[in-house]
């Protein structure tokens, strides 16, 4: 599994980078705004500074119409590094887009995707990764299980190099379900990486191994034996 990073926060992917097996960064609009008038392209180089180029970054477009996406895409590969994966929506212009920057050459996540017809139709363009908002999802009613299961039977059944780049979590049963239903990667934010080990039990239970030795051998450390 690939567990990505759904923050632009220089600081927290640094430490976490450090500490978590984590295999890339995700951004969009609404998580720059969380830093402010950030330099966007300086930013996001510092972004891969960090990350390295083994790790991928993925980049949101801003524009709306077929020209502009494109035009956004170009900017962002030529202004931050090659390698970078473009995320567009996938609706009627991002689709016509991606098919465009997947011929030429372009690395292309479709986002905003809420529907099995969105995933489909990305997956056919050839994009690299399609990003389910499960979460959302579930704010409407929809089975986000079932949208990320019949996705990954999609591209067993065609072969596709696409993977599932599940985004959008309120919480880490979200996060493990996503990959119980074939996600390859998903995208958290801090907050969330920060609840996986948050259960009490875990800690209670290197307090007791740490009261039983303490019990036998006092404050001395294996280390120091
Ligand atoms: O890039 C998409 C985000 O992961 C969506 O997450 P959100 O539902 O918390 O805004």
């Amino acid at each position: 599994m690939e567990l990505l990073l759904d923050t632009v926060n220089l600081e927290q992917i640094e430490k976490l980078v450090a500490s978590m097996p984590i295999a890339g960064v995700t951004s969009n609009p609404s998580i720059i705004k969380q830093e402010g008038k950030i330099d966007f392209f300086n930013h996001m180089k510092k972004i891969r500074e960090i990350i390295g180029f083994e790790k991928t970054l993925h980049v949101q477009v801003v524009a709306t119409n077929y020209e502009g996406i494109l035009a956004d895409a170009k900017a962002i590969k030529e202004k931050i590094d090659p390698e970078v994966y473009i995320k567009i929506p996938i609706n009627d212009e991002g689709l016509h887009a991606i098919k465009t920057l997947k011929a030429e050459g372009y690395n292309i996540t479709g986002t905003a995707m809420y529907t099995k017809i969105q995933g489909l139709l990305a997956i056919s363009a050839g994009a690299d990764f399609i990003a389910p908002y499960f979460n959302r999802m579930e704010n409407q009613n929809i089975d986000s299980f079932d949208v990320l299961a019949a996705m990954s039977q999609e591209i067993e059944r065609t072969q596709a190099k696409t993977k599932i780049l599940a985004a959008s979590f309120k919480n880490i049963r979200q996060v493990t379900e996503a990959f119980e239903a074939g996600a390859q990667a998903a995208t958290v934010g801090t907050d969330i990486v920060k609840t996986a080990f948050a259960m009490p039990s875990i800690n209670q239970a290197v307090v007791d191994f740490n009261a039983d030795w303490a019990s036998i051998y006092g404050d001395v450390t294996i280390a120091e034996m």
